[in-house]
């Protein structure tokens, strides 16, 4: 099995809006608390939906004990938001939902998934609160944003790439009918969605180098034809009903605590895992595929900034958002001259390579950064060097575990 880092080396710094929030947030923890576990949520309790199992411990700021809503609603301004973020366990969640516990309180960051939280996720705040939640269940999702008085939505479950194509029908439920969901109750609920788009909502028809924000799409993926559907969407139900939805083309994302979830992208996590357990990879891309990528950390950062930055500061809904751009090729160069240098890298490429072709090798990010001031910290040197050297810490020296190696690449033939 992985040995997974305790913890994931999120940046704590705070911004003042986070100062604020969190001083807000204990004067309104000693006037008006509500507790997880009088939920109808907590375990146990008689619910019409599907049983959903809450952390106990945590107490929720509330605002139902204000005694209006509008009290409520003036509230708002002055405390920390109140998020629930679905798809919570996955690469991005586990990573968004620590960093955001740390900033906005830790019962004010409300989990969500369809799986359990096992041993050894790197769950910073194991005592926040945790609910079931199939996006798929409109009344389940109601009643989890009414019951826990939420103000944003992150909406993080989806299906990627690889595993889209092998499952179209099951993608286009989670990825178009689930985000439906969420966007027909941030508007009844008045809530800002954030919901991330990526890099495969372009096609072979978009420019490849510096790809801007506003050009041909034309995806010729499953999951790239539900991103398109979810941007216009939700640039639609902005436009006529006002929903606060804000989205991010993210590129393949990196990280060492968390693994991939089936993606294109997900080569430029394993060759670290397989380099450092077995000195070899066979990378399922051709050697000179350039696709843009970029740091954990940035991530999470970029996307708290756009879901902070004022309203009056976005000229758009749908953001492209870039750090760097590299191959496999690059990659494995890397790797040899700064850690392993008898490091073997192979080319296997499979069915995922047509999907990588389609997609552009960099983006222009620049109304981002002049918008809410966007800004990456890593490039690929700074994300080579965090990968290498925190998974190699996750391995214990000892003899090469191939089994370990063998789990990695949850998508062996797409
Ligand atoms: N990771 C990347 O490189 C990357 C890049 C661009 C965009 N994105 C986007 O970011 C978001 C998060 O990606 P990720 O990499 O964390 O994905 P992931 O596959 O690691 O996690 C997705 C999570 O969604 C959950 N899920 C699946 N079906 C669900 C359902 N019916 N109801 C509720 N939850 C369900 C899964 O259990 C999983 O924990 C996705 O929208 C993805 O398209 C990711
Ligand atoms: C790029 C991104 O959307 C995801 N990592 C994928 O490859 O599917």
């Amino acid at each position: 099995m992985l040995r997974f880092a305790s913890r994931l080396a999120l940046p704590t710094r705070r911004q003042p809006s986070a100062i604020l929030y969190l001083a807000a947030q204990h004067r309104a923890l000693t006037t008006s608390l509500s507790h997880v576990a009088s939920s109808p949520f907590a375990k146990g309790s008689a619910t019409r939906t599907p049983a959903a199992t809450v952390s106990t411990a945590t107490p929720v700021v509330s605002a139902r004990n204000a005694s209006t809503g509008a009290q409520a609603l003036q509230s708002l301004s002055q405390r920390p938001p109140r998020v629930l973020v679905t798809g919570s366990l996955g690469q991005l969640g586990l990573a968004l939902v620590n960093e955001m516990r740390t900033r906005y309180g830790v019962g004010n960051v409300v989990a969500s998934d369809i799986r359990k939280p096992t041993a050894g996720l790197p769950i910073a705040h194991p005592e926040g609160p945790f609910v079931y939640a199939d996006v798929m269940n409109y009344p389940l999702l109601e009643r989890i944003i009414v019951d826990f008085q939420i103000d944003w939505v992150v909406h993080y479950s989806a299906m990627l790439s690889a595993v889209a194509e092998k499952e179209p029908a099951r993608a286009l439920n989670v990825n178009i009918t689930g985000f439906q969901n969420v966007l027909e109750l941030s508007r009844i609920h008045k809530l800002r969605l954030f919901c991330p788009s990526t890099i495969g909502a372009f096609g072979p028809q978009t420019p490849k180098i510096n790809t801007p924000d506003l050009t041909i799409m034309n995806p010729n993926t499953i999951y790239g034809i539900t991103k398109v559907h979810m941007e216009l969407l939700g640039e639609y139900y902005h436009e006529k009903f006002g929903v606060d939805f804000r989205s991010a083309r993210y590129p393949g994302i990196l990280s060492v605590d968390t693994m991939p979830g089936g993606g294109t992208t997900d080569y430029a996590i394993d060759i670290f895992h397989h380099a450092l357990q077995t000195n070899s990879y066979n990378c399922f891309l051709k050697p000179e595929t350039r696709l843009p990528m970029m740091y954990i950390s940035d991530c999470i950062e970029g996307t708290l900034q756009l879901m902070e930055a004022p309203v009056e500061k976005l000229t758009q809904r749908v953001y492209n958002m870039a750090a760097d751009s590299f191959t496999p090729a690059e990659l494995d160069v890397a790797i040899r001259e700064h850690y392993a240098p008898d490091f073997q890298m192979n080319y296997v490429p499979d069915s995922r390579q047509a999907i990588a072709d389609s997609w552009p090798a960099s983006l222009d990010d620049s109304l981002a950064r002049r918008d809410w001031g966007w800004k990456p910290q890593y490039d690929t040197a700074a994300m080579v060097h965090k990968m290498w050297t925190g998974i190699a810490a996750q391995y214990t020296p000892g003899p090469t575990k191939l089994e370990d190696a063998s789990e990695l690449t949850k998508v062996t033939q797409a």
